[in-house]
């Protein structure tokens, strides 16, 4: 069933427990969410970015995800990720989107504040819950510099302010992950976890989370981390089962032969984040 970003959101921070917002922007990593989602009884959050978005086309891409999350016997939201531009965010409301990030975190903090709280009016008006940033969660870090890694980290103050002032449902906070592949490990902050989800007990949202080592997601989790967003873990699933594929099938044509083993690869990766998030059997 198809239902708010906020419902899954609600009881996962009340639990104590993370739900895998997973990107995608064609019918097949679709699937391979659903069909993870309802192996795992596990809810999800099927999540589309600006670019998927600009990929799919957003007609498709709402019908895509609409349908199969109505047919699911488990609850998913439909969500826009880093949504960067205020028209976009407004085009998924008028769509029937259930969740709806805006990201206007490269901007200063109280520029920030008054565009989130004007979608968030809009949004829960329509009874869409509504995700922002606070920080700069980075792309790979290579060549950042301590300094500058503290810089981009979420002051726990702003984020109260913000919070407060913004209404917003749930929160992205930088730790120290980074979005795309890592070069070296990722070292997350888990004293500044503690302290703003002591401060804003509220849910909060990692981004960056393909490739961070299992005990570290389990640690976030356990202090407070309730959305975890996941995209190049399946994007490199996909990518390793299709050269697989066809390197040792020199005469297949038939795209469902090499979508389809795709697809499984996929979802082996979300049940596996799944049952690591602890959302599995709660859906
Ligand atoms: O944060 C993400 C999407 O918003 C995905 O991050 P990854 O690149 O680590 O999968
Ligand atoms: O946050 C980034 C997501 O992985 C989406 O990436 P994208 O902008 O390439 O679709
Ligand atoms: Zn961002
Ligand atoms: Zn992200």
């Amino acid at each position: 069933m198809l239902v708010t970003g906020i419902d899954l959101l609600s009881k996962a921070h009340k639990d104590g427990y993370a739900v895998g917002a997973f990107n995608t922007s064609n019918l097949e990593i679709t699937q391979a969410i659903v069909e993870a989602a309802e192996e795992m009884k596990s809810p999800a959050i099927v999540e589309v970015s600006e670019g998927g978005l600009k990929y799919g086309g957003i007609e498709v891409i709402s019908a895509i995800v609409r349908t199969l999350a109505q047919k699911a016997s488990v609850p998913i939201a439909l969500h826009l990720d880093h949504g960067t531009d205020f028209n976009i965010v407004m085009k998924c409301l008028r769509y029937g989107w259930t969740s709806v990030m805006m990201d206007a975190s490269k901007l200063p903090l109280e520029e920030n504040i008054e565009v989130t709280k004007n979608v968030v009016k809009i949004a829960h008006g329509m009874g869409v819950s509504v995700e922002a940033e606070i920080g700069k969660i980075g792309g790979t870090e290579d060549n950042v510099t301590v300094t500058e890694r503290e810089a981009a980290m979420t002051d726990p103050a702003e984020a109260y302010k913000f919070a407060k002032e913004t209404g917003v449902d749930y929160l992205a906070i930088s730790i120290g992950t980074a979005h795309g592949p890592y070069k070296g490990e990722p070292k997350l902050d888990f004293d500044r976890l503690k302290t703003i989800k002591g401060m804003l007990n509220m849910p909060l949202v990692l981004h960056g989370a393909s490739g961070v080592p299992a005990d570290s997601i389990e640690r976030a989790v356990s202090l407070g981390i309730n959305k975890i967003n996941i995209d190049t873990d399946i994007r490199q699933a996909f990518t390793a089962r299709l050269r697989d594929i066809i390197d040792k099938d020199k005469v297949v044509y038939d795209p469902r032969k090499i979508l389809g083993p795709c697809k499984e690869a996929m979802k082996e990766v979300v049940m596996n984040k799944m049952k690591l998030f602890g959302s599995a059997g709660r859906g």
